[in-house]
């Protein structure tokens, strides 16, 4: 599936140029999530994932992040409920990280940084028949995000990263199968935060209903080190450099509400 955006970056950080005008630009992500000033909505209802460990097909390094990409021509992993109207297909998840465990995510809770942070992206497929036809409209993606923790190893984690040496470089593919994303998310996924944003990379449509977990989930220092061996860089080029800080900087909130599904 080509569920995942073409990127354009400079050699010096941040980690691409952003573009002078972006869309609209109303509703930019990432945000720092102010938990007090985010509204409680008793209508949120339980978010509803079924994903299908037989729709995953490879991992590819984009030059940006790795994205572990799922056959989305089925509605056989998909996610509904929560603060989302229609059905919307898994296409692929990645990951952002920061060169140390200070920082990485893109969000923040009061301002508060964790190491890195997972994007499950999926698309309307009540609405629409392609994700590149999706991304384009507002409510086009919903994207379910989860912080990463440095603590005790992930069991689900090493299957993925064990797979990583083999796409270090930039355009680099590999077939990874038979890996069910719900191993990453967090016990209870009924506590979360959710705002209409964009996506975080070009081309940074506002396309994105987001979906962030309360509850974070830890993975090993070891294993987050792996991600970091990973290199922006294709093979050919003279100068290799190192897969971190692929995080964009914080967008102003410029008066949306941020909506919790618990109190
Ligand atoms: O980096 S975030 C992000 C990246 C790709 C996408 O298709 C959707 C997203 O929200
Ligand atoms: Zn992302």
């Amino acid at each position: 599936s080509a569920c995942s955006s073409k990127l354009v970056f400079s050699q010096v950080h941040p980690m691409w140029q952003e573009p002078l005008s972006i869309p609209g630009g109303d509703r930019q992500s990432p945000i720092d999530i102010v938990v007090r000033k985010s509204m409680f909505d008793p209508q949120l209802r339980p978010l509803k994932v079924q994903y299908d460990p037989r729709t995953c097909q490879q991992i590819w390094n984009n030059g940006y992040s790795f994205l572990v990409e799922y056959d989305d021509t089925t509605d056989k992993s998909t996610l509904k409920g929560g603060p989302l109207e229609d059905q919307f297909r898994l296409c692929q998840f990645h990951f952002h990280w920061g060169e140390n465990n200070a920082w990485g995510s893109e969000h923040s809770i009061d301002r508060r940084l964790y190491a890195a942070e997972l994007h499950l992206v999926h698309w309307n497929s009540d609405k629409y028949s392609l994700f590149e036809e999706a991304v384009i409209e507002e409510n086009g993606l919903a994207v379910i995000a989860v912080f990463l923790k440095i603590g005790k190893r992930h069991e689900g984690l090493q299957k993925l990263v064990d797979a990583l040496p083999a796409v270090r470089h930039k355009d680099s593919v590999v077939e990874f199968t038979k890996f069910d994303p719900a191993c990453l998310l967090p016990e209870n996924i009924d506590d979360y935060w959710t705002y209409a944003g964009s996506l975080t990379t070009p081309p940074l449509t506002e396309a994105v209903t987001w979906i962030v977990m309360k509850q974070h989930i830890e993975v090993s220092h070891d294993q987050l080190a792996v991600f970091r061996s990973l290199l922006f860089t294709s093979a050919e080029e003279q100068v290799q450099r190192s897969m971190v800080n692929n995080f964009r900087v914080q967008q102003a909130v410029k008066g949306r509400t941020v909506r919790s599904s618990f109190t």
